[in-house]
């Protein structure tokens, strides 16, 4: 299929879409990053996990057309609030790249820490909130171990699968999904990701499939951030990342200066999540 149908079916505020010519150079462009990260780090190839979502399976695609299917390694780690359909998804990806991957289920390693807790009915609690993001961030702090078991037993690096719009709003679990090596389609809004993905030859169902980090049931990216993809990018675009004031990033897009405030707000709070831990200044050198 075309891009230009995936995008049709979206009204999205901001056309960030990028040309044919710059869809070929962003995939020459990422793929040639991913060869030199492991090469440089001396490593076999990489890992990553696959969760039937499409920042995984764009960057999946574009690991293999990287480093061919033998370098590259996925883990399908399915836990008790993944759909069967997502999971059948993930391996459906691996199976049509024709790489190796292991489907390693979560849920055990997940009741064996809510049992190690010393709460006694932290089991009862912990998909309720207030512990519902906890244990949702466990379930990815798990995946995450896991993909580093495989880097290490096998001399990979762990290939993140982060975006520009999950990584300006801190998205993303801090040493979960964000524990990885690299991100190779971390510069690319989430519109930007689907464009590609659609370019490269992803399947339709996968390219418009509703986002969804499945840290519990029913969990979806656009009602947690309380915005749509589109209007998120849109808004990064113009004012975060570009130079339009609140007012005008008002006008030029038909949003609210309450939508702008929201993503400004989830911006500002999340700086600690893009920066290394910090330290005081050394007192004495
Ligand atoms: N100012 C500050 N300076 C230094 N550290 C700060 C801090 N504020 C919080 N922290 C630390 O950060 C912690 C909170 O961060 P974190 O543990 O990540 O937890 P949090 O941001 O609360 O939750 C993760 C969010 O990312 C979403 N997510 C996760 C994983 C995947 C995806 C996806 O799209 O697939 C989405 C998830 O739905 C949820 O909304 C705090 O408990 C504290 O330890
Ligand atoms: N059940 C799972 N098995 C393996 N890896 C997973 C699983 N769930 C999440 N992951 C990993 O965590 C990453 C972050 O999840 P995220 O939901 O942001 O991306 P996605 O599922 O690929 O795409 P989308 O955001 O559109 O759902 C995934 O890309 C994948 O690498
Ligand atoms: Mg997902």
């Amino acid at each position: 299929m075309s891009d230009e149908s995936v995008i049709l079916e979206e009204s999205a505020p901001l056309d960030l879409r990028l040309s044919e010519a710059e869809l070929a150079a962003t995939r020459e462009h990422v793929t040639a990053f991913v060869e030199s990260v492991v090469e440089d780090a001396g490593a076999d190839g990489a890992v990553l996990g696959l969760s039937g979502g499409i920042d995984s399976t764009l960057t999946a695609h574009l690991a293999v057309e990287a480093l061919g299917t033998e370098r590259v390694h996925g883990l399908v780690m399915p836990s008790d609030v993944n759909t069967a359909d997502n999971m059948s998804d993930a391996e459906r990806v691996a199976r049509d790249l024709g790489i190796d991957y292991d489907v390693i289920d979560i849920g055990p390693i997940f009741d064996a820490f809510v049992e190690a807790f010393p709460e006694e009915d932290a089991g009862e609690r912990i998909d309720t909130d207030p512990l519902r993001t906890a244990a949702g961030n466990v379930r990815v702090r798990i995946r995450g171990v896991l993909n580093y078991f495989v880097a290490n037993a096998e001399n990979r690096i762990v290939l993140g699968t982060g975006n520009r719009s999950e990584a300006l709003t801190g998205y993303f679990t801090k040493y979960g999904d964000q524990a990885v090596d690299c991100n190779p389609i971390g510069n690319l809004y989430k519109q930007q990701v689907r464009q590609l993905a659609a370019h490269v030859g992803v399947d339709d169902d996968l390219v418009t499939k509703t986002p969804s980090a499945e840290m519990w049931i029913g969990q979806t990216d656009e009602a947690e951030m309380g915005l749509g993809y589109d209007t998120l990018d849109a808004i990064l675009a113009l004012h975060v990342d570009g130079p339009l004031s609140k007012s005008a990033t008002v006008r030029q897009l038909d949003v609210t200066p309450e939508q702008v405030d929201r993503v400004v707000d989830l911006y500002e709070r999340s700086a600690h999540k893009r920066a290394m831990p910090p330290a005081p200044d050394p007192l004495y050198r």
